[in-house]
């Protein structure tokens, strides 16, 4: 095994040849991934790089899960992955003459894998167990926790990690000899390996698209059907003023247990509790007032599980939205949420206030029909969730207090406190966080609780496969016969007809059975206006709740937090400096701090501020005041570097559909952030005419609606433009 850790490009070499023998990976994704590197092992995140973002997407895409679980099985251990762009990422080394060896993984191994396990597969439970076991697997970390500890911060250098193997860090100066072998002196990307040839029309079948099993996003090409009306610009996001941060409650953790995560002023976690426990005495450190059944329950007129209801035979749409004041009947005027107060989270005013004796017993029954108590199913471990996405991993503020009390009041009384919960806000927020923290909550407190999570896409995908299949019967089972529903990204339903009444089916089902429904969109369900009607009067049944960007001091502890668990060590100025310079996407802000530290480690520099501004000195806007004018110029240069093509092939006449993206996006992120006009937008794609540009700008708009990888490019490179 010592090989296996001292030389990690090896092992990467066999991860790639594994993984180009498996025919399922299509031939452009094999090309992404023999054109990365491995860089180095930090805790347990591989550090990879990739010529470009658009091989960086693939890579953290779609074939993310099958690189997760074959290098870890590799290691020997569960792993992650972190990919950076380098474009003067040279090749990989050759791949080892022998065959991968054969190293069945512990998650692997036997019936007690569970499959819920973030990545390899197993629980977290077994990954902990399997770490221990395995010290011998594990690398000699360089950055342990002792050599990251606050004294020795910028005082001494970090010892070299004799497994890092070769290769670049962002713009690193590597240096070569420290790290073993220097890249290999094949020349960096060219154009002809992005050019049309490789991403011919036909390369581009169906894909599978949407969020992988974890939640993470998956980024792929994906068919689509009717198109839906202009959709809000991406990262509009509304700012709050900075309020107190208060840290999370803290839950009985069997799964994960905490020890001395929290951020800096919150007391340590208690130890993990052996078995699930419900709720108990002392677990919180305020009461949460606990809602009561929107009271629409009883009105609603029970509607046959298959059967298409008419919408006038429902309850009027409505939303049952936060109240300011607790003794109100918990419903809010108008269409927005209401914040709570600072310093504790406020719903709707709860029926009888939960405590301990209302708590419902743990389900180890046989089901009894609606409400009744489900007995354990072997479907149980199936629910996919990550397990670091828990409550307890999730810092709360202002902005997010309501929806994390209330989605821990859904965890607590499914199906009796909000059905369905809708939860929404922009990208990177932790809607998926909160979605699969109630997940896990639930199965603690009631064993037995079948959960399950989906992605929009993933439900639309699975339910075109069973058409094809014919294997509705099975599709339905598998979403209908579940205590907790929750689907991520609700807005990718819109403009997918037959998707929607499929899931409006599902919605009713589940309802009528009293089982729980979480949603959580991009934006609030008045605001689907793609959506059919009476799906979005449904959505408005139970209770409304948006993210907001976390302030200033959440950011802070956020990062805090995950310097914690992922044992990421830097000072806190840089903490502060990160969380001051990111504030609109938390997945953006940890992506930060990983980028720091590791480009720390690989270069064995202390993390210092200074080291910072220069890692980051591509993502961190500058003031809004020295803020040139953005050009289209610019944006056509930047819409090329991302997606790995030449600008000439943006003005050019090509119908590479890759290039047709790259280009209509282009036009469209013209027309959204310049006054350039149609004519001059054209002109500026080599002399297209302006019909052209206004098409291309209808058609992501369009597409932005529809598809999430196209959301993502079009988020992602507007935040790269603008900064
Ligand atoms: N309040 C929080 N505390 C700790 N981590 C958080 C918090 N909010 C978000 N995160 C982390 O930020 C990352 C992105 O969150 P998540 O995927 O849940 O966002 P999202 O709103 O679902 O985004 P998208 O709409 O793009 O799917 C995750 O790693 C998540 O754990």
């Amino acid at each position: 095994m010592a090989d296996v850790t001292s030389d990690l490009a090896a092992v990467w070499a066999r991860v790639v040849a594994r993984i180009n023998e498996d025919e399922a990976v299509q031939d452009k994704d094999r090309h992404w991934l023999e054109r990365s590197q491995a860089l180095g092992l930090l805790q347990d995140i591989a550090l990879l790089s990739v010529a470009n973002e658009y091989g960086k997407r693939v890579l953290e895409g779609r074939l993310a899960q099958k690189v997760t679980e074959t290098l870890s099985s590799e290691l020997g251990r569960p792993v992650r992955i972190s990919v950076s762009v380098d474009p003067t990422a040279a090749p990989p080394p050759p791949a080892p003459s022998q065959a991968p060896e054969s190293r069945p993984a512990p998650w692997d191994a036997g019936p007690a894998a569970a499959p819920g396990y973030g990545g390899p597969g197993g629980s977290f439970h077994q990954e902990q167990a399997y770490r221990q076991e395995q010290q011998p697997y594990r690398p000699e970390s360089p950055y342990g926790q002792e050599q990251f500890g606050g004294e020795r911060f910028g005082a001494e250098p970090y010892a070299a990690p004799e497994h890092f193997g070769h290769g670049r860090f962002g713009q690193a100066p590597f240096n070569t000899d420290q790290f073993g072998p220097g890249p290999s002196a094949q020349p960096p990307y060219g154009q002809e390996q992005f050019g049309g040839e490789q991403y011919a029309p036909e390369q581009y079948g169906k894909e599978q698209y949407g969020k992988d099993q974890y939640g993470q996003e998956q980024f792929g090409q994906e068919q689509f059907g009717q198109q839906a009306p202009q959709q809000q610009a991406p990262c509009a996001a509304e700012r709050h003023a900075a309020p107190e941060y208060q840290p999370a409650p803290e839950y009985p953790s069997p799964e994960y247990p905490s020890s001395g995560e929290a951020p800096e002023g919150r007391a340590e976690h208690a130890p993990a509790e052996p078995a699930p426990a419900p709720r108990q005495e002392g677990l919180f450190p305020e009461p949460v007032e606990y809602p009561r059944p929107p009271e629409a329950h009883p009105e609603r007129p029970p509607a046959p599980a298959a059967e298409r209801v008419a919408p006038q035979a429902h309850r009027p749409a409505r939303t049952v939205e936060p109240h300011p004041d607790p003794s109100s009947d918990g419903e809010a005027e108008g269409g927005h949420p209401v914040r709570p107060a600072p310093g504790r989270p406020q719903l709707p005013l709860p029926g009888p206030r939960r405590t301990e004796s209302v708590l419902p017993p743990p389900r180890t029954g046989p089901t009894g029909g609606s409400g009744g108590v489900p007995a354990p199913r072997k479907d149980e471990t199936n629910a996919r969730l990550n397990p670091k996405y828990l409550f307890e991993t999730f810092v709360t503020g202002d902005s997010n207090r309501f929806a994390h009390a209330a989605a821990v009041a859904v965890a607590e009384a499914p199906a009796k406190a909000y059905n369905p919960l809708f939860i929404y806000g922009d990208s990177g927020l932790g809607k998926t966080h909160l979605l699969h923290a109630i997940g896990h909550y639930a199965r603690r407190l009631y064993p037995g609780t079948r959960v399950r999570y989906v992605s929009s896409e993933e439900f639309t995908n699975e339910f075109i496969n069973c058409i094809q299949t014919g294997k509705q019967d099975a599709f339905r089972q598998r979403y209908r016969d579940v205590d907790i529903l929750m689907v991520d990204d609700i807005q990718f339903l819109a403009s997918k007809e037959s998707t929607q009444e499929e899931f409006f089916h599902t919605f009713n089902t589940l309802h009528n059975s009293n089982k729980q429904i979480v949603l959580s969109s991009d934006r609030s369900p008045k605001q689907l206006a793609t959506l059919e009607d009476r799906l979005r009067n449904r959505f408005e049944w139970g209770l409304t709740t948006d993210i907001k960007p976390p302030e200033l001091e959440t950011r802070i502890a956020i990062l805090r937090k995950k310097a914690v668990q992922e044992k990421l060590h830097a000072p806190p100025a840089v903490l502060e400096f990160i969380a001051s310079r990111i504030s609109s996407n938390i997945r953006e802000l940890e992506g930060a701090l990983i980028r720091v530290t590791a480009y720390a480690s690989l270069n064995r520099q202390p993390v210092d501020l200074q080291l910072t501004e220069v890692v980051l000195k591509d993502l961190i806007p500058a003031g809004e005041s020295d803020k040139p004018d953005i050009t289209g110029e610019q944006i056509m240069a930047q819409t090329a570097d991302y997606f790995g093509v030449e600008v000439d092939d943006l003005k050019g006449t090509s119908r590479n559909r890759n290039l047709v993206t790259a280009r209509q996006i282009a036009m469209y992120l013209c027309r959204e952030l310049t006054e350039l006009s149609l004519p001059k937008i054209g002109a500026l794609f080599g002399g297209k005419d302006h019909t052209t540009v206004m098409h291309a700008d209808k058609k992501i708009r369009t597409l932005m609606a529809e598809r999430r990888s196209i959301y993502t490019q079009v988020t992602e490179l507007t935040n790269r433009i603008k900064s």
